[in-house]
C-alpha cells in the first residue's frame, strides 16, 4: 500500500525532525541597545546566558544639554556585536529560534524611507533642547492633555517635542515628512528596519508610549496630539504587540533568517525579566539613568506624585498591562563624570574602593541634575550641585555622594509610587550596570528601609527581551519565567531610623539648591 508507506516515510520524517531539535538546542538571541553600549546576549530556553558581546559608541554633546548618538554606529555596533555573540556561543545561526529587542527609550532616529540613510543624528532621551517646546505647550494649556492621553507629563524627555524640533529646524524636513519620505522611529524601530532590510517599520506598545503620540485609551496614535505638535501621521511606525512576529531578519545578517518575535523598551523589558508579572511587583534598574517600575497590572494608575503611567507590555492576543515610572535621569552616568570628566577614577569599578575610604560623605551631598531631573521633581532647568564641601572633603567623599546620590533619587521616586499605589513594598528587585557595587546595594536599603534583591541574572534587559522573543515564538510561558527567577544577594536595611531620616532631610536641601538652575 504506497498510500501507507507514504504516510509511514512522513511519520519518520516527522520523528527524525523531532528528535533532531530536541538535540540541537534552541536558542535566543537579545540585542540590548542601551544609551552608552550595544549588547548582544545568547540565551539557552533556561534563560540562562551562553555568550556575549558588547561595544560603548560614541556620545555626541554638541552643546549644553544636547546629547546625540549616529544612528549608523547604532546599527553597525549592534549588529556586530550579535554577529560576535553568535560566535562566542559556537552555535548555528539555524539554532537560534527568536530575536529580542530591547533599546534605550524615547531616542529619536529619523531616516529617508526611499534608502533607510539617517537624515540626522538621533536626539537621545536626556536631551534637553526642546524644555522650551514644553514650555509653549504648557502655556496653551495642552499639559493636562498631554497627560490624560498618554500618561506622560510634559518634559522635552519624550520623542514627540524631539521628532517637533527635527521638522522645524531643519531645513526641508517638515516638507519631505508631509510627503511620506521620511521615517520616525524609536531604535528598536531603528534596528527592526535594518534588520528586516527596510521591509518593516514597527514600534512595539511599550516604546510607542514613551513618544507623548500614543493614546493609552484607544491604544493607537493619536491624531489631536499629532495635530498639536504638527507632525503628519506618515512618519509613523506601525504599532505592534510586544510579544508576537515583527518579521524575518534578512538572511545574510547572521547566516540564517530569525525571527524578530520580542521587542520591548529596556525598562519595561528589564520589568519583564525580573517576573515582575502580578500587580505591586517593582524593579529599579541602575543603568545610565535609574528607572523604577512597578506592574499594575491592566489598570492605568494616574500618579498624583509626578510618576508616568506607561504600558508595560502586551503579549499577542493579549490586553495591554501597565506600569507605574519613576524615571532617573543620572545614575550609573555620574560614576562615568567621575571618571571621564574629572579623571578621579580609571574604571567605574574603582569607585566602590574609593568611596569605602571614608566612612560617610561627611554632609556633603552630589545632586547630579546634569541634565536637570526627572521624577518626580519635573525640573528641565535644574543643573548638577556639590553642597557641604569643607576643606576636608576628598575625592573619597565625593565618590561617596555619588553613590549615595543614586540611592537617594531612587528614594524619591519610591516614596512617590508607594504613595500612588497606597502600599509599601516589602523588598525591591534590582538590577543593571551599577548592581554590581555592594556599596552602594547596601545604602540603598539602608535609606530605603526596605530590602533590596539582586538576581542571579542581572543581565535582566537581554532576558527580558530574550523572554518575550521566547513568549512569541510560543516556547515559553510566563509561569515558566516566574519559575526561573533566582535570587543571588539579599540587602537588608541596618541603618537606625532616625540616621536614615537626617541624612535623607539634608538630601532634599541638596537638591533645593539645584533646582531652576539656568534660566529658562
Ligand atoms: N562598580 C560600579 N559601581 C557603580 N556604577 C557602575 C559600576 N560599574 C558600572 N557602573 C555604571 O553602570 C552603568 C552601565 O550600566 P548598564 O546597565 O550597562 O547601562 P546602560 O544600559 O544605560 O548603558 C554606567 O553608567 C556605569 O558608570
Ligand atoms: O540605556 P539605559 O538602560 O540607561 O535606559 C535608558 C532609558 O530607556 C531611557 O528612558
Amino acid at each position: 500500500m504506497p498510500g501507507t508507506a507514504l504516510v509511514l516515510a512522513g511519520f519518520g520524517v516527522f520523528a527524525i525532525s523531532a528528535i533532531k531539535t530536541e538535540e540541537s538546542m534552541p536558542y535566543i538571541l537579545a540585542l540590548d541597545q542601551g544609551t552608552t553600549s550595544s549588547r548582544a546576549i545568547v540565551f539557552d530556553l533556561e534563560g540562562q546566558p551562553q555568550a556575549m558581546a558588547q561595544q560603548e559608541f560614541m556620545q555626541h554633546f554638541p552643546q549644553p544639554g544636547w546629547v546625540e548618538h549616529d544612528p549608523l554606529e547604532i546599527w553597525q555596533t549592534q549588529l556586530q556585536v550579535a554577529q560576535e555573540a553568535i560566535q562566542r556561543a559556537a552555535i548555528q545561526p539555524s539554532e537560534i529560534v527568536a530575536l529580542g529587542i530591547t533599546n534605550q527609550r524615547e531616542t529619536t532616529v529619523l531616516w529617508e524611507r526611499a534608502t533607510g540613510k539617517p537624515v540626522h543624528r538621533a536626539i537621545v532621551w536626556q536631551d534637553r533642547r526642546t524644555a522650551p517646546i514644553c514650555d509653549e505647550l504648557r502655556k496653551g494649556g495642552y499639559e493636562g492633555l498631554f497627560r490624560q492621553k498618554t500618561g506622560l507629563v510634559l518634559d522635552a524627555y519624550f520623542s514627540g517635542t524631539k521628532v517637533k524640533w527635527l521638522l522645524e529646524n531643519v531645513p526641508g524636513f517638515r516638507e519631505r515628512a508631509g510627503k511620506g519620505e521620511l521615517c520616525f522611529g524609536t531604535i528598536d524601530s531603528w534596528l527592526i528596519y535594518n534588520l528586516t532590510g527596510g521591509r518593516v517599520h514597527a514600534t512595539d506598545v511599550s516604546n510607542a508610549s514613551r513618544t507623548l503620540l500614543f493614546n493609552l485609551h484607544t491604544q493607537r496614535w493619536d491624531e489631536e496630539l499629532l495635530g498639536i505638535l504638527g507632525l503628519p501621521k506618515a512618519l509613523l511606525p506601525e504599532v505592534r504587540p510586544s510579544a508576537g512576529l515583527f518579521g524575518e531578519t534578512l538572511p545574510e545578517l547572521f547566516g540564517a533568517p530569525i525571527p524578530i518575535a520580542g521587542v520591548a523598551g529596556d525598562q519595561q523589558a528589564a520589568l519583564f525579566g525580573q517576573a515582575c508579572f502580578t500587580p505591586g511587583m517593582a524593579k529599579n534598574t541602575y543603568g545610565t539613568g535609574c528607572f523604577l517600575l512597578m506592574h499594575t497590572g491592566q489598570e492605568q494608575v494616574t500618579s498624583q506624585n509626578g510618576l508616568l503611567t506607561t504600558v508595560a507590555w502586551q503579549l499577542e492576543g493579549g490586553p495591554l498591562e501597565y506600569a507605574l515610572e519613576g524615571s532617573v535621569f543620572v545614575a550609573g552616568a555620574v560614576v562615568q563624570w567621575l571618571r571621564d570628566g574629572l579623571g578621579i577614577i580609571q574604571n567605574s569599578s574603582e569607585i566602590e574602593h574609593l568611596a569605602r575610604q571614608v566612612s560617610s560623605t561627611d554632609g556633603v551631598y552630589l545632586v547630579p541634575a546634569f541634565v536637570g531631573l526627572g521624577a518626580p521633581y519635573w525640573d528641565p532647568y535644574a543643573r548638577g550641585t556639590v553642597v557641604g564641601l569643607t576643606r576636608g572633603s576628598s575625592k573619597a567623599h565625593l565618590a561617596r555622594a555619588a553613590l549615595e546620590a543614586i540611592a537617594y533619587q531612587s528614594r524619591d521616586v519610591l516614596e512617590a509610587m508607594e504613595a500612588d499605589a497606597g502600599l509599601q513594598l516589602s523588598e525591591l528587585r534590582m538590577d543593571g550596570g551599577a548592581t554590581v557595587n555592594d556599596l552602594l546595594m547596601q545604602f540603598q536599603a539602608d535609606i530605603l528601609g526596605t530590602p533590596v534583591v539582586r538576581p542571579q541574572v542581572t543581565e535582566t534587559t537581554a532576558l527580558g527581551a530574550a523572554y518575550l522573543a521566547g513568549v512569541g515564538v510560543g516556547l515559553l510561558t510566563q509561569a515558566q519565567i516566574a519559575q526561573r527567577w533566582a535570587v543571588q544577594k539579599r540587602f537588608e536595611p541596618a541603618m537606625g531610623q532616625e540616621e536614615r531620616a537626617r541624612l535623607y532631610s539634608g538630601w532634599k536641601k541638596a537638591v533645593e539648591r539645584a533646582k531652576s538652575w539656568v534660566d529658562a
